[in-house]
């Protein structure tokens, strides 16, 4: 099912009111709690909001579903972005990890990461964005390793994603199916006309390989 908002500022309530909520029953149960966050422009109003929500955010670490090949420094950046829009005010305590690292390639960066995700898993929330062309995470159609990622029962967390795909096609780093069927629950973030659409009645595109499995429970967020 989908959940419609009026605007995005009611998306980015409900998003973040479900997150603090998650990552309160992580830190009740275990102590710590873990949120994976997304790049793109879904998650940045949920963002601001988080970093002023009442969290133990000492407790709490922040990974991302996927990352560009790209320092910090560029505005291409996911980290960057949360960075600057999560890790600031009271949640400034959390500690991130990365998925990108000064290394060669994107895969000895996803190499890097691999450990440390398994480690982190199951995570307590999970955010994902999606493409006009049904990506989720750096899942891209077109892309050679898709196929790769999608596998539910691949052996790897993290892969390297080479460049030539996606908007700016720059290589990328990125969590596999098997990795965000770790999430406890997972909110797909999406808005407009041609997402709803592709949610909805589409088929065959990665993010159908997360609505149609029943392992990860996972709600629809949407707002024209
Ligand atoms: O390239 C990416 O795009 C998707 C979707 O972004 P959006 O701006 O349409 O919400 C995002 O989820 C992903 O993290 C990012 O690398």
């Amino acid at each position: 099912m989908i959940e419609t908002f009026a605007d995005e500022a009611a998306l980015a309530a409900a998003a973040a009111a479900a997150t603090v909520e998650a990552l309160a029953a992580g830190l009740a149960a275990r102590g710590h709690a873990s949120l994976i966050g997304t790049g793109g422009r879904s998650p940045t109003p949920v963002y601001d909001l988080l970093s002023g929500a009442d969290v133990n955010w000492g407790r709490v670490t922040v990974g991302l579903s996927d990352d560009r090949f790209v320092p910090i420094t560029s505005p291409d950046s996911n980290e960057r972005l949360v960075c600057e829009r999560l890790l600031r005010g009271r949640a400034a305590p959390a500690s991130f990890l990365p998925l990108y690292a000064n290394v060669p390639s994107p895969e000895a960066a996803a190499d890097i990461a691999e450990p440390h995700l398994r480690a982190l898993a199951p995570f307590d929330m999970l955010f994902l964005g999606m493409g006009e062309d049904g990506h989720v995470a750096s899942l891209i159609p077109g892309s050679p390793v898709m196929t790769a990622g999608l596998d539910p029962v691949g052996e790897r967390y993290v892969i390297g994603v080479p460049a030539g795909v996606g908007s700016p096609p720059v290589a990328r780093i990125s969590l596999t199916l098997p990795a965000l069927l770790q999430a406890r629950i997972t909110l797909l973030l999406i808005r407009g006309a041609v997402k709803r659409q592709i949610v909805a009645h589409g088929s065959g595109l990665p993010v159908h390989a997360l609505l149609k499995q029943a392992k990860a429970p996972l709600r629809v967020l949407w707002t024209p």
